[in-house]
């Protein structure tokens, strides 16, 4: 109680949030990077590791020959760009987004080739493999994937309007894709499911969305010592989300962390793949 008054829902809601801002501003590029994106968890010898299997949803969701257009948008893309790997080659117009300006310079900084930036390669040699292409197209891809991404904005799903008004065009992205950033950044589910609907505002009617997340997670490390709470979720609470926020539920699966993919960076028990059509 704040000086004998109830906090109303609003300002709980505000709280929640800021605190949420709040851990972010110690996030990690670097070690982040370095927990989740080296082996184990990218290891491109193991169809079990993490990483390759989300490149496999990727790659399916985005040849399956339904999903197109002209601009796809990732959402709270981090300092990572796997997630628009496949799409990349479908979309004249590729924008990544994140909260943290941090984020935003390490993903610039792999765009313009500048030293000291994480090296994509063995991603890039994956997903030319899944496309039935020589790994050594990587280079192409490297290309193709410069000359797409066309902005690096900042985001904030807990605005109606996440974008800065005029990033998209009118009707809105084509496509969506984001990756373990909702229940990342949400802390609570009906915060989850209201960002979920803020997200969804910048997608055509008829658009698809293309979600990964986190089952079961409570918290993740982002760096030496920061502790990121993250809002477990189950898979019912996700496809209800979806449901609330006029989603048709193409696609889910579902994977199960073995055992020694529990490094220590996050509790995480089993991660979504989504492929969902805005009604
Ligand atoms: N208001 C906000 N609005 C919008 N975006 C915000 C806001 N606030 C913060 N962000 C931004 O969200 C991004 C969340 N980010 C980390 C969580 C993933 C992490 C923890 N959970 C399990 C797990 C993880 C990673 C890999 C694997 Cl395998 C697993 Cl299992 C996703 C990055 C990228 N998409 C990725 O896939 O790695 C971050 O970049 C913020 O800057």
């Amino acid at each position: 109680m704040d000086g004998g008054r109830a906090k109303g829902k609003d300002q709980g809601v505000v709280d929640g949030v800021a605190a949420m801002a709040h851990c972010y501003q110690e996030f990690n590029p670097k070690a982040y990077l370095q927990y989740n994106y080296t082996p184990p968890r990218a290891d491109f010898s193991r169809a079990d590791s993490i990483v390759p299997w989300k490149l496999g949803c990727l790659h399916r969701a985005f040849t399956e020959g339904d999903v197109g257009g002209e601009t796809l948008v990732d959402v709270g893309s981090g300092p990572t760009l796997y997630q628009v790997l496949s799409g990349c080659e479908l979309f004249g117009r590729v924008v990544l987004t994140d909260f943290l300006d941090v984020n935003r310079r390490e993903l610039r900084r792999w765009l313009r080739e500048e030293e000291g930036s994480f090296d994509w390669t063995p991603y890039l040699k994956h997903v030319c493999k899944l496309e039935g292409r020589s790994p050594s197209a990587w280079q192409e891809k490297a290309t193709r994937l410069r000359s797409v991404v066309t902005e690096i904005l900042p985001i904030d799903v807990h605005q109606p309007l996440p974008l800065p008004l005029g990033a998209l065009p009118t009707p809105g992205a084509d496509c969506l894709v984001s990756s373990f950033c909702l229940e990342s950044v949400s802390p609570d589910l009906a915060s989850f499911t209201r960002a979920l609907g803020h997200m969804s505002g910048l997608l055509k009617p008829g658009g698809h969305l293309l979600l990964i997340g986190a089952l079961g997670e409570s918290y993740y490390m982002a760096g030496p010592g920061v502790r990121i709470p993250v809002v477990p979720l189950d898979e019912a609470q996700v496809c209800t989300s979806l449901r609330e926020n006029g989603y048709a539920l193409i696609h889910l699966s579902t994977y199960t962390l073995p055992p020694d993919m529990r490094v220590g960076v996050d509790d995480v028990s089993g991660i979504f793949f989504v492929k969902a059509k805005k009604m």
